[in-house]
């Protein structure tokens, strides 16, 4: 991991809402960079400022401090519109725990739609979508609406409609909660095969510390900052090591 190109390198972000003249720190001057190929997996208690996080990354909130820099770059404008919406299409995906799928709209069409809003061709669209639903298994479905698939089919789509643009970056927020043991399983060997097949990034945000098993880091969150790190070893160790810093950030020892 260590020379692989970093992505998207976040510096010093900080995030204060006020409510009823009440102030909360969400996020206290967190950095870290993320790199090309990586899976990112983000712990932390509850209210530790993980989805603030995602939304910036996602630039759907505006950090009050700090500097995004994707492939070295920063735009100064990435969180204004119409520039915000231009950013998130050229480069994040989202997949979400509650899938978030036009009820009304095939697989086909689920999967189809990022890229009819980016105006491809229909042949393009046509091959590009067929690709896809063979890459995540959903070939046979193509014609159903989510309503008539299970839940692990569902997450399949929205992990297609994701990243059928090749962005570099997916943001995932809890993409297995609503999920099984078995399914879940299915779901992240989906999301591996895709970084590995892609390049893509991955930052996949997680209360279940055997998701955070399949990333590369763990990046553990704890009021607003980051307490602690841990680099998966790959083996029957990884699930040990994070429920035991989890444990120890849970009762205050970190
Ligand atoms: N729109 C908002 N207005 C005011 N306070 C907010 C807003 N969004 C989040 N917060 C506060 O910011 C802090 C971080 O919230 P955030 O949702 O990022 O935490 P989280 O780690 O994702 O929590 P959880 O695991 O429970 O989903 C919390 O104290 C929360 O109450």
């Amino acid at each position: 991991m260590k020379e692989a190109k970093v992505v998207l390198s976040v510096q010093n972000i900080s995030k204060t809402y006020e409510m009823s003249g009440n102030r909360v720190a969400a996020l206290k001057t967190v950095s870290f960079d993320l790199y090309q190929g990586e899976m990112l997996a983000i712990m932390g208690t509850s209210g530790s400022g993980k989805s603030t996080l995602l939304n910036i990354l996602g630039a759907l909130d505006k950090p009050n401090d700090g500097v995004i820099s994707l492939n070295g770059t920063v735009s100064d404008n990435m969180f204004t519109e119409p520039h915000a919406t231009i950013y998130r299409g050229d480069n994040i995906g989202f997949v979400f725990q509650s899938y978030h799928l036009l009820k009304d709209l095939s697989v086909e069409d689920n999967i189809a739609l990022p890229l009819i809003l980016k105006g491809e061709e229909e042949e393009e669209i046509s091959n590009k979508v067929k690709g896809m639903m063979d890459i995540v298994g959903l070939s046979d479905w193509k014609n159903h609406r989510p309503v008539q698939l299970s839940g692990g089919q569902q997450q399949r789509v929205a992990i297609a409609r994701a990243i059928i643009t090749s962005p570099p970056i997916v943001l995932a927020d809890e993409p297995t909660g609503n999920l099984d043991y078995n399914t879940s399983t299915d779901i992240l060997g989906v999301l591996v095969n895709m970084k590995e097949k892609f390049a893509q990034s991955i930052i996949i945000v997680t209360h279940d510390p055997y998701v955070s098993t399949y990333a590369d880091r763990v990046l553990f969150f704890h009021d607003g900052e980051i307490v602690d790190t841990y680099t998966c070893k790959k083996d029957a160790s990884d699930m040990d090591n994070i429920l035991r810093i989890f444990k120890q950030i849970l009762d205050g020892a970190i």
